[in-house]
């Protein structure tokens, strides 16, 4: 984890330009500003071009895709793509109906994203690889290590698989990060938030590689942080208290003293 990646965000709050879905935009709009980053929801057509021009970067979700959304996605990734800010792509629940598959392919072929990021089941189906899957979750075991890799190497991007253990990858380098706690697989919303903290890591003049691994490492350090506050009883007294330790430093997260 570099910590100057962070307190870089922190100085500079970046603006990214959200397009998101509908169940997780109010929690990931409070966990991007308790990180130090600034959010904005905004998915008319209309304006995606203009609003991603003015941003420092781009989080794509498709949770919960319309067909209104696809286009204003196509449009914002386009222009961040021009402007050369960065593009986070997370494609949620996409191995579950085949509009969800069509409408990734279409993004894929029309904007270059800097990350990819998703957890195992959804990764593995950009690359054609059998994974047990249920909506928007993924289970069971596999070699996330390849798939990561094979993501990288067939979208020419840097790749985030999440899970118990999560991946960052490369077309050249690959690391396993372990940080992270069960409860945050019990929050929804909790790997689309750690999209939008990735995309505004990825503002730094670092590698997005680096850029996300310290995102991925940094929250999952809170995740830990968190889970073993007197008050967090279960998911529930989780969320506030998760958001609370987005905004601290890695060293009070750990429990060292300065
Ligand atoms: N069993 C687990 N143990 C520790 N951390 C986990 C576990 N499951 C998920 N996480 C963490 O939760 C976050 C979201 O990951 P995940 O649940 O895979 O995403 P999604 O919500 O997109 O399915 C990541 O930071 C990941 O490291
Ligand atoms: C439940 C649900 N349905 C559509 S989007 C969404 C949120 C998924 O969030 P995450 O994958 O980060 O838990």
């Amino acid at each position: 984890m570099n910590t100057q990646i962070i307190d870089t965000v922190r100085k500079n709050k970046p603006l990214i330009h959200h397009l998101t879905n509908q169940v997780v935009m109010n929690f990931t709009a409070n966990g991007l500003l308790s990180f130090g980053g600034a959010p904005i929801m905004a998915k008319a057509e209309e304006e995606a071009a203009a609003m991603a021009t003015i941003a420092d970067g781009v989080l794509l979700n498709i949770g919960t895709l319309s067909a209104n959304d696809l286009q204003a996605m196509i449009a914002a990734g386009k222009a961040a793509n021009q402007k050369g800010i960065p593009v986070v792509l997370d494609p949620v629940g996409v191995a579950a109906t085949p509009y969800r598959s069509n409408a990734v392919k279409q993004l894929l072929e029309e904007v270059q994203p800097t990350v990819i990021k998703g957890n195992a089941g959804e990764l593995a189906h950009l690359v054609n690889v059998p994974w047990q899957t249920k909506g928007v979750d993924s289970f069971g075991d596999g070699n996330i290590e390849e798939i990561a890799r094979k993501v990288a190497k067939t979208y020419q991007t840097t790749a985030v698989l999440t899970g118990k253990r999560d991946v960052i990858s490369t077309t050249e380098s690959t690391t396993i990060n372990g940080t992270g706690h069960p409860l945050l697989a019990k929050v929804t919303g909790a790997g689309c938030l750690l999209g939008s903290i990735i995309a505004a890591c990825l503002t730094t003049d670092d590698s997005p590689y680096e850029q996300a691994e310290t995102a991925v490492a940094f929250y999952g350090l809170a995740a830990e942080y968190t889970a073993s506050q007197e008050q967090v009883k279960a998911s529930g007294t989780f969320i506030p208290h998760f958001i609370d330790a987005l905004s601290m430093d890695v060293t009070a997260l750990k429990g060292e003293s300065l």
